[in-house]
């Protein structure tokens, strides 16, 4: 194996000059310099494969709402999460190998993880519809050989399709069988789901989805497939930006990240007034509703307003279904939650929230100490993850009236419906359009649940973003030292006024949020604040 591994990877070999880092969502860059990134990225899941055993690791090659000419890899623990902190660790290290110190590493790995090379190797793998995916795939796969690893190509997947397809091939043929081990098992899973948890409710009107012309817009054409139209059990769905072909158009003036940032629909929008409308990123990960107002404008229902209302729904169900005092329902926010959703959730709503540092692995990682948790950043990615006791519950619980076995039913096939792995824009569209069926509710009723604060979100450029360190789940700065003494003293002086400032993990800046009763005061909050943080980066 040792061979085979220098000679492959003599044919990727890594730009001298780069440092690599796995963040928040893998690596990202420039697709052009991802090339022995992703080879070694097939050395890691090989040995994390050998490491449990030979159970099936997944990666997915996509860059997600950046633009066509980035690219990215990212890893799947068996089960469909994220990968394993302390892994990350690792892919760095050898993705940051000199050539000719990489055999060295990955031994050194080898050792130190007590990897044993008998032992099968097993990876499935797929790819967004950038156009430097397939030859990185051919990188991948030079790993995946060199190191005898047993793989499967499934092409063409949204990111959560992965993820899926991960957990059902370590599930397969067990009581915890996730599903299907196939594309068109997920679509049936999806499908089937979605008819039980619609039993007897319509949708009404259209959703108009805008695909980012991403791989959402394939997927989606196939999952219509298998949906019924606008009846009863079913929707009606209008496609829009689903232009796979000109890699230009990725992302480009739409998608889930541009109508968030920019607060409006994309130009080729063509709903009309208080129509259920929505966006998808390139990887089809992340959603976000809006509608147009006739009276207020362009209304955004972001993922704090998806999280509200599923956690509303949700926790009327397990109360109906008489189940509130052995579950546990709880809400997963970041800081860059509107204050307002906060204060929704805990005093209309009842629930507690949980703040996290910024990126999904620490959302789902906490939503799981919930038996119902249901966890969403601002931007819409995120989903509700069930304990084995609550679906236990679900499944065993004897109702005493009609409506309880209603609730009962509805629950269960809550669970199928929404994707337990990950974020899902697809899933999470489904459930977006059953609540709102149930609730008979339109975009509008939606929308006046609560009112969002005013806030601002602003990207500061400083020399090093890493002398900037948080603690307090990233919501108070503990250096650069007397920092957080400065913005708690602007803060005070604004009406429910909050800010925030911290190192992006995806990009080099900094990042300031603000918050406050007023536009003005949000305002001149975030720009008084990115100041200071502009002073102290200077010369740092
Ligand atoms: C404020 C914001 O939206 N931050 C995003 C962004 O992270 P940063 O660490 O803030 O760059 O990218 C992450 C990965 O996609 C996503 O999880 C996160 O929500
Ligand atoms: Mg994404």
């Amino acid at each position: 194996m040792d061979d085979k591994i220098l000679a492959a990877s003599s044919k990727h070999p890594k730009p001298v000059d780069r440092v690599f880092q796995y963040g928040t969502a893998g690596f990202r860059m420039k697709a052009n310099l991802l090339d022995s990134v992703v080879f070694r990225v097939g050395l890691v899941a090989a040995l994390r494969s050998r490491k449990l055993g030979g159970q099936t690791i997944g990666i997915m090659i996509t860059a997600s709402h950046n633009p066509p000419e980035d690219n990215g890899v990212k890893l799947v623990d068996p089960m469909g999460e994220m990968l394993e902190n302390s892994w990350e660790a690792y892919s760095t290290d050898l993705a940051n190998a000199k050539d000719e110190d990489l055999l060295k590493v990955y031994k050194g790995l080898e050792e130190k993880l007590k990897v044993n090379r008998e032992t099968p190797a097993r990876v499935i793998y797929a790819r967004d519809t950038r156009a430097s995916g397939p030859a990185l795939v051919r990188a991948l796969v030079d790993a995946l050989q060199a190191t005898g690893s047993e793989y499967t190509d499934y092409k063409l997947l949204t990111t959560p399709q992965l993820h899926y397809l991960t957990r059902c091939t370590n599930t397969e043929g067990t009581p915890q069988s996730y599903g299907e081990v196939s594309e068109k098992g997920y679509y049936e899973k999806l499908s089937e789901a979605f008819v039980r948890a619609m039993k007897g409710k319509k949708t009404v009107g259209t959703v108009t989805v805008d695909c980012a012309n991403g791989v959402g817009g394939p997927k989606l054409h196939e999952l219509v497939k298998y949906l019924k139209k606008g009846s009863e059990g079913g929707v009606d769905i209008k496609i829009i930006n689903d232009d796979v072909l000109k890699a230009e158009s990725l992302n480009h003036e739409c998608g889930a990240d541009f109508v968030k940032t920019k607060q409006r629909a994309p130009p080729t929008s063509k709903a009309g007034n208080n129509e259920r409308c929505c966006s998808l990123d390139g990887d089809a990960d992340r959603i976000i509703y809006y509608f147009n107002d006739p009276e207020h404008g362009f209304r955004l229902l972001d993922g704090d307003k998806i999280a509200t209302l599923a956690a509303s729904f949700i926790g009327d169900l397990v109360r109906e279904a008489r189940l509130s005092d052995e579950l546990k329902i709880g809400v997963v926010q970041t800081a860059y939650a509107n204050g307002a959703s906060t204060k929704y959730v805990e005093k209309s709503l009842g629930l507690p929230v949980a703040c996290t540092p910024t990126g999904v692995k620490w959302l789902h990682h906490a939503a799981t100490k919930f038996d119902v948790g249901v966890y969403f950043e601002a931007n819409g990615h995120g989903t509700v993850v069930f304990s084995p006791q609550a679906l236990k519950a679900f499944r065993t619980k004897d109702p005493e009236s009609p409506a309880q076995a209603a609730a009962l039913e509805t629950l269960r096939a809550l669970a199928d419906l929404i994707n337990q792995t990950v974020g899902d824009a697809l899933s999470d569209m489904l459930l977006v359009e059953t609540i709102l069926a149930h609730k008979t509710w339109t975009p509008r009723e939606w929308d006046l649940t609560y009112v969002d604060l005013p806030n601002r979100l602003v990207r500061v450029e400083v020399k090093n973003r890493y002398l900037f360190k948080t603690t307090d789940a990233e919501r108070k700065l503990v250096e650069p030292q007397g920092l957080q003494e400065q913005i708690d003293a602007l803060v005070s002086k604004v009406r429910d006024g909050r800010s925030f400032a911290r190192a992006s993990g995806t990009e080099d800046a900094v990042r300031v949020y603000a918050e406050a009763a007023t536009r003005g005061e949000a305002d001149d909050l975030a720009s008084k604040v990115a100041g200071l943080c502009r002073q102290e980066g200077i010369g740092s």
